[in-house]
């Protein structure tokens, strides 16, 4: 129970503020907690014996993946995904060793790429959220353009360079209505920051790739959620107040209009990640030096079946067994699109992603999580349901 409320804590923490590392392979007795992998001082001997050990792959075609933001929702799926598909697991007890850090702090991810040759990074290590981009523009700025230079800076120079595998977002098509939004159409007017530092991030990491034949895949992530997610995202705080009888906000348009998204499952996410991972091919430089042209793609990784936002409340109240306190408002003007809808045909066709959680089933799966996490009052008619889904 300790070890999951930390994990919690650790969630919610790296989605606010940043930005945990972590790498695989790595077999180290039972953590006692990342910041005890901090205390041990990460330059020291002891910690880059870890490292290496940690890093070393059971074959030739494994890989060897620094994933950033680990700790995270979506980077802890992906880690434990990666790490029970056996890639660079070479002791005898699988295990995931998490350093504690900020992708900011240039001396680190050099230490990083000094101890071991990473095969890939998956960099998922960000400032998320669009609506907080009012309230703190600066930690998007800090995490998701400074954070991102860091770790392409280090990439570049290393020597064998890694490919790149990194989270966009859906939000780059901003205020785009041509739907489904497809992977040509234009990422030229965001609607928010957070937006707008995630198409920073696109056009930064084609220059990387320009100039220094770095392999460069970027994923645009629709509106990602499940068990062990954000809790800063509305599926996750509708159901925390709806069971506590708090009144939720549920935006629609101006003119009346349906507020819309496209809802994808964390699991189809995960194999939109590995497949990224798996078709990435080499990157072209060495050591800051282009040696030729190197790989640059971007994909949809989405659901392609936008849900209401009012419909997403009648599955949550089903399924919890509680009706909600609703109040419908107009959407703010706070960085919120309207709608969202994925063409994913291009992920389906090169990565072979096909999503396949409809909202209502990925939602159950949530909603079991949730309750069996955070144990809430048996006198809640929908706790009897306890299985987790991990
Ligand atoms: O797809 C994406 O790229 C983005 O998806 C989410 O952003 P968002 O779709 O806004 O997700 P939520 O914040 O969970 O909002 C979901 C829907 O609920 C609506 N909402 C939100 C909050 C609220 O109080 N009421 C309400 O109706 C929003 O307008 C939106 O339509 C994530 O938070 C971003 O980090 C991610 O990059």
């Amino acid at each position: 129970m300790i070890h999951r409320l930390r994990l919690s804590k650790l969630t919610l923490w790296s989605s606010i503020f940043l930005a945990f590392i972590l790498f695989f392979f790595i077999l180290s007795p039972p953590s006692p907690s990342p910041a005890a992998n901090r205390r041990e001082s990460w330059g020291s001997h002891h910690w880059e014996k870890r490292v290496t050990k940690s890093a070393c792959r059971n074959s030739d075609s494994g890989f060897t993946v620094l994933v950033t933001g680990a700790a995270g929702f979506i980077g802890c799926h992906v880690s434990l995904s990666l790490k029970q598909r056996g890639d660079g697991k070479v002791l005898s007890r699988a295990g995931v060793f998490v350093v504690e850090g900020d992708i900011n702090d240039a001396a680190l991810i050099r230490k990083l790429f000094d101890v071991v040759h990473f095969t890939h990074v998956m960099h998922l290590a960000a400032q998320a959220g669009v609506r907080y981009a009012m309230q703190n523009p600066h930690s998007y700025v800090h995490s998701n353009v400074a954070g991102f230079v860091n770790l392409l800076e280090a990439s570049k120079d290393a020597n064998p360079q890694p490919a790149i595998v990194w989270a966009s977002s859906s939000s780059v098509y901003g205020l785009n209505s041509k739907v489904p939004f497809s992977e040509k159409d234009r990422t030229d007017q965001p609607a928010s920051l957070y937006a707008a530092t995630k198409k920073a991030g696109e056009a930064i990491a084609h220059s990387y790739n320009h100039i220094y034949g770095l392999s460069i895949t970027g994923l645009r992530f629709f509106t990602v959620y499940g068990p062990w997610g954000r809790p800063d995202m509305a599926y996750f705080f509708f159901t925390k107040d709806i069971l506590k009888g708090k009144q939720i906000t549920v935006f629609e348009a101006a003119d009346g209009g349906t507020v819309a998204r496209d809802f994808t499952y964390i699991d189809d996410i995960v194999k939109g990640c590995l497949g990224a991972l798996d078709t990435a091919k080499r990157s072209t430089g060495s050591g800051g030096k282009k040696k030729g042209p190197a790989q640059f793609r971007i994909y949809n990784l989405g659901n392609t079946s936008p849900v209401a936002v009012s419909e997403l409340v009648r599955i949550l109240e089903k399924l919890l067994k509680v009706k909600a306190k609703k109040k419908v408002m107009v959407m703010p003007r706070n960085g919120d699109v309207q709608f969202t809808h994925a063409n994913i045909s291009r992920a389906h066709r090169e990565l072979g992603y096909m999503p396949t959680t409809d909202l209502e089933t990925g939602l159950s799966n949530f909603v079991k999580w949730y309750l069996d996490f955070y144990s809430p009052s048996t006198k809640n008619p929908a706790s009897s349901s306890s299985s987790s889904s991990w």
